[in-house]
């Protein structure tokens, strides 16, 4: 679904590489934690994934398409493939959560009574099927959270990629939000989910792919995040 060929990337010329040889395979229907230090590249990662930017050396190949070689016109396409989520949940502060996903599916000129039907669907994925009418600001974090989940599904792209999606959220919150991701996961979306939060990553168990200053230094099934090693612990 996913896959790294010797990818090198540097944001600017004689920069140190953000990313350096990786090598990676994600399979449809993987989840996997991306894990390293801050500045070791993992939203690197996830802006080649979505062409946010371009691999300086080597292939980053989505749902079988080489990125290099997708023409301008196509990355629409490729980015409503894959869902986003990001640490600061990114919704619309002026619309309502009914709202925020509503407007995805107004953008990809789906019908009124689809709209109607999909976005209680989606709310329900997540469990806010009552907070439709709220706005952002009178949601907790985890709530906001789960609508920013919502909205990266509602078009059910076959990728789902999370930014340090706990970052802002306290530790039992933050399980709940890892939770969803990982039922949405079973339901045959492909996960990848960039954090530092040992605690998730050693309690859910997935494959644990880890960076070191853009080096990719461990590609591991159940695996757990080695904290000592990254000098966190
Ligand atoms: N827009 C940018 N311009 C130049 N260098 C950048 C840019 N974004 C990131 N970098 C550099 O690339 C390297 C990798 O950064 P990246 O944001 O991918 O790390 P990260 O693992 O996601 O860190 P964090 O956990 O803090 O979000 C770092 O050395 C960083 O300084």
């Amino acid at each position: 679904m996913i896959t790294f060929e010797n990818v090198t990337m540097r944001y600017a010329k004689g920069d140190t590489p953000a990313l350096q040889s990786v090598d990676v395979e994600i399979g449809r229907g993987d989840f996997v934690f991306v894990v390293g230090a801050s500045g070791s590249g993992k939203s690197t990662m996830m802006r080649l994934i979505i062409l946010e930017k371009e691999a300086t050396q080597g292939r980053v190949l989505v749902a079988g398409k080489d990125l290099s070689r997708l023409p301008n016109r196509k990355v629409p396409a490729l980015r409503r493939q894959v869902g986003t989520v990001f640490q600061d949940f990114r919704l619309l502060s002026g619309k309502t959560v009914h709202q925020n996903i509503a407007y995805v599916l107004q953008v990809l000129g789906a019908k009124r009574h689809t709209i109607k039907q999909i976005v209680p669907e989606t709310l329900e994925l997540v469990g806010l099927q009552d907070k439709g009418k709220r706005l952002p600001h009178e949601l907790s974090g985890g709530e906001q959270q789960r609508v920013a989940i919502a909205r990266a599904m509602v078009n059910k792209p076959p990728i789902l990629l999370a930014d340090e999606p706990t970052g802002n959220l306290d530790p039992e919150t933050s399980q709940e939000i890892v939770a969803i991701l990982d039922r949405i996961n079973r339901t045959g979306t492909t996960v990848v989910m960039a954090t530092h939060d040992t605690t998730i990553v050693n309690r859910f168990r997935k494959r644990v792919v880890q960076l070191r200053d853009g080096v990719l230094v461990r590609d591991q099934a159940d695996g757990e995040y080695e904290a000592v090693e990254e000098g966190l612990a």
